[in-house]
């Protein structure tokens, strides 16, 4: 963990899911301006899925995913540009202001925030080797520009793009650019705020949220089914930073009153805290 100005940094994550709701957009300024007044720095990285399937649909495009990830042409790609910087940026952004935060949008290919070249075929097991298309891997996050964004007083929210040294776009999936962010800057949190707000033995069922999860108990709800869709590569990614100096990761639901600082201090009564084995 690392500090800038002497302040701790909380990295969040905020899926296109959280933001469909007005009342969810407001409840996520009170947590970010929770964590602001309590002397943090925050970055928010976004994604978009639901806006980004809409868009696709309006444009005549079908969604096409394994194991949650999305495969995109470039077609696909244009809707993405157009979706994450064109329409969640701008709304997240609003809103943020709105409600009292400086906050500053950009995408990744803005100065090169987010670097990042293709990511070669996967095997996806029973599924085969799939070429994901026009989809990055991240090389490096440039963290001289975030910090300057912090140190201005500015809340940088980034639409999860990454760019190639050669000018190549690419979409990436926000659960991997906010991982490759809160390490590069050694965050001493980082939130994953989703709607569902946890990881659930039942989703149906609120009580069966898991307060802590470790790896080798997420491995075995997935191989069981309990744990599917966009969940799988969240927790993937995620626990691979548990031992690379990132402090504290959970999985919250960013309208949850007070669940962002609940997380900071550890008591436990919001969301999932990712632990190790
Ligand atoms: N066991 C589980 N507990 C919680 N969510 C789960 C579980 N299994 C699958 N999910 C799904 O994972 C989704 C969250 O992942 P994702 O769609 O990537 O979220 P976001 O885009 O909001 O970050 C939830 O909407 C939920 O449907
Ligand atoms: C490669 C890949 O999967 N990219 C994601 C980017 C958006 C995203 O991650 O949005 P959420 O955070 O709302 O899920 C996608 O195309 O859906």
């Amino acid at each position: 963990m690392t500090s800038i100005n002497g302040k701790r940094i909380a990295v969040i994550k905020v899926g296109g899911d959280m933001l469909e709701d007005p009342s969810d957009r407001i409840g996520l300024a009170d947590n970010i301006r929770d964590l602001l007044d309590a002397g943090w720095y925050c970055v928010v990285l976004h994604g978009g899925g639901p806006q980004l399937n809409r868009l696709q649909a309006v444009h005549g495009l079908t969604p096409t995913k394994v194991d949650g990830r999305r495969v995109t042409n470039q077609d696909d790609l244009t809707v993405v540009k157009q979706a994450l910087c064109g329409e969640v940026n701008v709304d997240l952004v609003r809103s943020l202001i709105g409600n009292g935060i400086a906050a500053f949008g950009c995408h990744g290919a803005s100065g090169k925030l987010i670097e990042a070249r293709k990511r070669p075929p996967m095997d996806f097991g029973a599924q085969g080797i799939v070429d994901l298309g026009e989809v990055g891997d991240v090389v490096s996050i440039n963290v001289a520009a975030i910090e300057c964004l912090l140190s201005a007083g500015f809340v940088p929210v980034i639409a999860s793009l990454g760019v190639s040294d050669q000018g190549q776009v690419f979409n990436i999936n926000a659960d991997t650019t906010v991982t490759a962010i809160a390490k590069a800057l050694q965050a001493d949190l980082l939130i994953l705020s989703t709607k569902v707000g946890g990881v659930f033995a039942d989703i149906a069922q609120p009580s069966s949220r898991f307060k802590h999860i470790d790896a080798e108990l997420a491995e075995q709800l997935i191989r069981d089914g309990v744990i599917t869709d966009g969940m799988i590569p969240k927790l993937r990614e995620s626990f691979s930073l548990l031992n690379q100096g990132v402090g504290v990761i959970a999985i919250v639901n960013a309208s949850d009153k007070g669940g962002f600082l609940d997380v900071a201090t550890g008591k436990g009564l919001a969301g999932t805290r990712l632990i190790q084995n």
